[in-house]
Parts: C-alpha cells; sequence; structure tokens
C-alpha cells in the first residue's frame, strides 16, 4: 500500500474474479434507486463484518476488493458524502482502510466517538478515565494469561477481549470472566458483539454519530450498512426515509438485510450505477 495514494487500499486476498454473482432483493434495488436520485445523500458503512470478512486476528482485516473504490467513486459525485464508521479506534481504521489523508470519505472511529471530520480525532481521557482504562487493560490481560490464544485489542479509549476461533469452551469461559471485569469495574460501556466484549471508558453512537455528520451535509437521506450491534443504534435512529441494511444473520432494526461483503458490493455499485457514476 501506498500510504500517499489514497486510493491505493493495500493488499487482500480476495480475488474479484472469484466473487459469485448475487441478485439482490428487488425491494432492496427499487429503494437504493429512489435514495440514489436525491440531490444530497449520505452514504456510510460499517468496516468489520460489512466491506471486510470477520477474521480471527482483527489486525489482517482488508475490505474486500471494490468496495473502497465504489465509496471513493461515490464520494466524487456531486451532494455525496461518504463515511465508514467503525468501532475500530480512528487510527487504527485509518490504517486498515488506507483512507488516511483521503479528502472526501470520511473516517468515524470508536463506535463514533472519533471523526476526521471535527476536531475529535485524537481522545483525550480525564485523569479518572485513564486510570479506569489502566485497570480494565491489566484486569483484561489476566484473562488473557489464564486463557492463551486469547487476544487482546488496545484502543485509546477501551480495550476488547477476541475469542473468535478459539475453542468454544476457552471462548465462553474468558467471555464470562471478561463480563466479570466489565460488572465490577463499570467502566462507561460494556459491548458485547460479535466474539468480542469490549470496555470503554467513553460512551458514544453510531446513531448520533451519523445524524451529526447527516445534518452537518444537509443530506436528505442516509445510506447505511452494518452487522453488529451497535449498528443497531444506527439503524434505530435513522428514519423510512433512509436505506438501512444489515449484514448477515440476527434479529435488526434495518430495513433491509444481505448475505455478505460480496452483497454489500453489489449495493454500492448499484448506488454508484443509479446516482450516475461509472
Ligand atoms: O461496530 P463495529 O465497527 O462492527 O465494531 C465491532 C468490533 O469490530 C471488530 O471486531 C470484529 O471484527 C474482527 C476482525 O474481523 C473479528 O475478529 C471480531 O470477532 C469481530 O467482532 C473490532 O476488532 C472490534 O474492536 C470492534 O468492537
Amino acid at each position: 500500500m501506498n500510504p500517499t495514494d489514497p486510493t491505493d487500499l493495500g493488499p487482500t486476498d480476495v480475488d474479484p474474479q472469484d466473487l459469485d454473482p448475487v441478485d439482490l432483493d428487488p425491494g432492496l434495488r427499487a429503494a437504493i434507486a429512489a435514495v440514489a436520485g436525491l440531490d444530497r445523500l449520505l452514504v456510510a458503512s460499517d468496516f468489520d463484518g460489512v466491506l471486510a470478512p470477520l477474521v480471527d486476528d482483527p489486525s489482517t482485516s482488508r475490505a474486500i476488493p471494490g468496495t473502497l473504490e465504489a465509496l471513493d467513486a461515490l464520494s466524487q459525485l456531486p451532494g455525496t458524502t461518504c463515511a465508514v464508521v467503525s468501532g475500530r479506534d480512528l487510527e487504527t481504521l485509518l490504517a486498515l482502510t488506507g483512507l488516511d489523508g483521503h479528502e472526501r470519505i470520511a473516517a468515524v472511529g470508536s463506535h463514533g466517538a472519533q471523526s476526521t471530520t471535527d476536531d475529535t480525532s485524537t481522545q483525550a481521557l480525564t485523569p479518572e478515565q485513564a486510570d479506569q482504562l489502566a485497570v480494565l487493560d491489566a484486569e483484561l490481560s489476566e484473562v488473557l494469561a489464564r486463557h492463551p490464544g486469547v487476544r487482546i485489542e488496545h484502543k485509546p479509549a477501551g480495550v476488547v477481549l477476541h475469542t473468535r476461533g478459539l475453542d468454544p469452551t476457552v471462548a465462553e469461559e474468558a467471555t464470562a470472566e471478561a463480563l466479570v471485569v466489565g460488572a465490577e469495574q463499570r467502566p462507561a460501556k460494556v459491548l458485547r458483539g460479535k466474539d468480542v466484549v469490549e470496555m470503554s471508558v467513553v460512551d458514544a453512537n453510531k446513531g448520533t454519530a451519523l445524524l451529526e455528520l447527516a445534518a452537518a451535509r444537509g443530506s436528505q437521506a442516509t445510506v447505511y450498512l452494518g452487522d453488529d450491534v451497535t449498528d443497531e443504534q444506527a439503524f434505530e435512529r435513522l428514519g423510512p426515509h433512509d436505506l438501512t441494511i444489515k449484514v448477515g444473520p440476527g434479529p435488526t432494526a434495518a430495513r433491509f438485510r444481505v448475505t455478505d461483503a460480496t452483497e454489500v458490493l453489489e449495493v454500492l455499485e448499484q448506488l454508484l450505477s443509479a446516482r450516475g457514476g461509472h
């Protein structure tokens, strides 16, 4: 990846030729066509599990070819704001997507607490928050020591215990111990996501972040694709005129559902085509 070239988005193991052809639900196709005609549109997507297939080691996540390129092409169209909205801390999100320095695609990290669009790109913690984070880090490191194979992801305002790919008994025990840590330390937020327990010393909401970005850009509607629990906050806050799309199985407040990143790519490409891009 060339860090000075925002269109060079890094290596990936997926060859676009290997992707199965997809046929989107007719209702979703019609909804894409409807929002594509609006003068001002916000197009936003989660990263892990949406643009990038889920993998055991979170440091190896990569968007499938074409997804970030489609967002880039959309961001060049008049009246179109694009954003990647993730639970990753902003620095990691920028590194994984290659969006550092991209002038048109906004990056929103830490579940909405950090953004490249304002002065929240660095997170200043109060001394109390910093102390609490140090305790959470230490406690989860002890869980890791008891359960080798568990992964710990450190964030500026949080810490995440990862159990994807582990023996189910080990994963269950480590998850239960992490939840006890969360209950005892009472961080601002404990999130139980897909094979993760995340503890954050700041509270954030992807829905609020999306509404603020849409208002700042005067967007008439928002397209949002997400797969995990914090994406439900976004689906719930967006309205019936917005196009909300859940990726993968599970209960959701989204209007539509697609199965995986391949269908996400199809959604973005249909939107690009319907909005007049190529
Ligand atoms: O709300 P999100 O932006 O979807 O953030 C949720 C978590 O996403 C990442 O973890 C997920 O992806 C990993 C890499 O594919 C996978 O190993 C893990 O099982 C998934 O839950 C991220 O690493 C976490 O920090 C986020 O909390």
